[in-house]
């Protein structure tokens, strides 16, 4: 079978002709919405749990030539050069608008058809590493949501050789330079907000209250090693052999792998650890005699707010995904790299199904199953998709496609993976109806009445506490302390109607952060008594306690709404149950294996049965069925020829 690289490449000039026949005709590309300058992580929209992006980079110098010479049984085939002609083109920046152009070829020639693909950011092969910082990860401030106990997840996604790399390491060094002044900023702040109580050490009064932990970990195939660990021990294949890292949950729900835990102050200690890690991941890929990065890499940050200890820790996650490997391009793969090609993609597809759930759960405020507990990676990314951690976290997806016109079979899968997250359109919401035990539909007055009983509590149990260090020492000098009286008016230490202003309900304070909780308490505080570390303990538990009510009361209506679709499924009302994963990831691995044969035939039958006035959807079932029939057979005989070479080797 011909590559469709290989047919684009001999059929180029026919291609450009009529790329350059749509170029002249298409509406001038529009650009950013704001000038680099000009923007402020409160131009963003901040309820947007999942923001997606597409780049492309520019062609190589030579690389067409390396990579697409037109003929490749030519006897001198370096003497064949190929002009560039692009596959992709930027419609918009923001909103991202990709199109891709698909060759194809009819019987009266080759033909383009033009897709357009949608994300929330688009970058073209102009825009600058910085500038891809400073919009993706600087403007929706995920380094503050980080420091402010949540999760931040950044992914890198696409083809071998399509830029990922490139964009992490740049973010990842970005990362280092900035961490610590923002760090800095908003630990002032907290310092500030806690008044004279905090022990003023010249640490903590210029704003270092936080402790950094990094984490390296690798994924090949279902293997965990840490990018840490040194070794001078590699296997036949000249793989480093590193110790086996398990990933699972632990008793109390975390995912911790066993890793090499570096502290860092400094961003010249984070930088030289990214660097050691990178050097280490460019030498294993090396090592295994391939230019491509095969595995995930998972360089993780948790962060301490050292004057919070009890509060969850804050994660940023840079997530350096495998390429996504066309089958035809593993065909001469050995059984161990067949065998991680077809993991690769399993847990590329599981990361898809997390994330469009994720999306969705947002978009619906409704309670998808999100299946993170099916593979390595989403296990990894768990507090990114565990519906019930207690965090705020937010994943930026960078999906990259190459810029060449041989690769758009392979662009259109990388577009259209990433594109489903934002096609969910919002529902309709119109206001919950009140439910005493869900606080999201509590009003003002609710709330304000839940935050004086949460805090009278608290302050009734730590008076208690009092009054029996004082009974005992009294008993022991022979005298008897007087009951606390029951209705006597307690001094709960702090102005309620600071914290939750008239207008603000628990719906608002449910979206703090617990340190920006913890602040406004602070600064509502009206008994100088009690003191600022006390306070600190009520407002983390206050917080904790109305995370806890909303968690539930959405885990509880999550349940309520899983039975009536199960019932609806099964009464087929609602259509099609949903597909089965592997399913679905052996479709995306049947349409890079078939390339524009498929969707050329999926098109062209859903069309006759238009024309025919058949049923449209019974055609494309039936013409997914035969062309994932021939992919299984053409996926056998390459197994079966890959078995035989591997046996020819052993007996060798
Ligand atoms: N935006 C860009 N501008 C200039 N050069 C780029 C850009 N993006 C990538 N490159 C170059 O393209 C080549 C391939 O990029 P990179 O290694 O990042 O790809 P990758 O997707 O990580 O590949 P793999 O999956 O094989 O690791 C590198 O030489 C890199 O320097």
């Amino acid at each position: 079978m011909a590559s469709s690289a290989t047919f684009t490449t001999t059929q180029l000039p026919k291609f450009r002709a009529l790329l350059e026949e749509w170029q002249e005709k298409r509406a001038p590309a529009t650009g950013f919405t704001l000038p680099l300058s000009e923007l402020r992580p409160t131009t963003k929209d901040a309820s947007k749990d999942v923001i997606v992006a597409f780049r492309t980079r520019p062609p190589l110098p030579n690389e067409a030539a390396d990579k697409f010479h037109a003929n490749l049984d030519a006897e001198d085939a370096s003497t064949e050069t190929v002009e560039f002609c692009a596959g992709v083109t930027v419609a918009s920046a923001e909103p991202g608008i990709f199109v891709a152009h698909v060759p194809g070829m009819k019987w009266n020639g080759p033909t383009l058809a033009h897709k357009t693909y949608e994300a929330d950011l688009a970058f073209g092969p102009d825009v600058k590493n910085e500038e891809v910082y400073q919009r993706t990860v600087a403007v929706n401030d995920l380094l503050s949501l980080s420091l402010s106990g949540g999760v931040a997840c950044i992914l890198a996604y696409g083809q071998t050789g399509s830029g990922k790399t490139y964009t992490m390491e740049s973010i990842e060094h970005h990362i280092a330079r900035d961490l610590f002044d923002v760090a800095r900023t908003v630990g002032k702040r907290f310092v500030q907000a806690q008044g004279s109580e905090t022990a003023l050490t010249p640490e903590v009064e210029s704003g270092e209250i936080f402790e950094f932990n990094v984490t390296f970990l690798e994924l090949l195939g279902k293997h965990a090693s840490d990018l840490l660990e040194t070794t001078d021990k590699f296997d036949e294949q000249g793989n480093p052999i590193r110790t086996e890292i398990a990933v699972r949950e632990d008793k109390v729900g975390n995912v911790r792998p066993n890793l090499i835990s570096t502290g860092v102050r400094t961003s010249d200690d984070l930088e030289e650890l990214i660097n050691k890690a990178l050097s280490h991941r460019r030498t294993t890929a090396t090592l295994r005699n391939a230019k491509s990065s095969r595995s995930h890499a998972l360089l993780t940050i948790t962060i301490k707010n050292t004057l919070l200890p009890y509060a969850e820790e804050g994660q940023l996650i840079l997530v350096d995904l495998a390429g996504s490997e066309r089958y035809e391009d593993s065909k001469e793969h050995d059984k161990q790299r067949m065998e991680e090609a077809r993991e690769n993609n399993k847990s590329l597809m599981n990361l898809k199904e997390c994330v469009r759930s994720k999306a969705k759960m947002a978009a619906e405020d409704g309670f998808v199953h999100i299946p993170w507990r099916s593979n390595k990676l989403t296990m990894l990314l768990k507090p990114i998709f565990d519906i019930e951690s207690r965090q705020p976290s937010k994943a930026m997806i960078i999906a990259h496609v190459s810029p060449h016109i041989q690769d758009t079979v392979h662009s259109t899968n990388t577009l259209s993976y990433a594109a489903p997250f934002l096609t969910i359109p919002p529902k309709p919401r119109g206001p919950m109806s009140y439910d005493a035990e869900d606080p999201r539909t509590w009003d003002h007055g609710k709330t304000v009445q839940w935050l004086t009983t949460q805090f009278t509590k608290l302050a009734n149990k730590s008076r208690l506490a009092e009054w029996k260090v004082k009974a005992k020492q009294a008993e022991l000098s022979g005298k008897r302390l007087k009951p606390l009286g029951e209705d006597e008016q307690i001094d709960i230490g702090v102005d309620v109607l600071e914290i939750c202003p008239p207008g603000s309900t628990a719906k608002n304070l449910g979206v703090l952060y617990t340190p920006q909780f913890v602040e406004a308490c602070l600064a509502a505080q009206t008994d100088q008594k009690l003191t600022k570390d006390q306070l600190k303990m009520w407002a983390v538990d206050v917080i904790g306690n109305l995370f806890y009510l909303i968690l539930t009361a959405k885990t509880r209506k999550r349940t309520e709404i899983m039975k009536s679709r199960k019932k609806l499924v099964t009464d087929d009302v609602y259509g099609a149950a949903p597909r089965e994963l592997d399913d679905d990831a052996e479709i995306h691995e049947a349409q890079m294996v078939l390339g524009p044969e498929w969707y050329e035939t999926i098109d062209n039958a859903r069309k006759t049965a238009k024309e025919m006035g058949g049923d449209t959807h019974a055609a494309l079932v039936n013409t997914r069925a035969g062309l994932l029939a021939k992919f299984r057979s053409l996926k056998a005989q390459q197994e079966a020829k890959a078995k035989e070479a591997v046996d020819g080797r052993d007996e060798e």
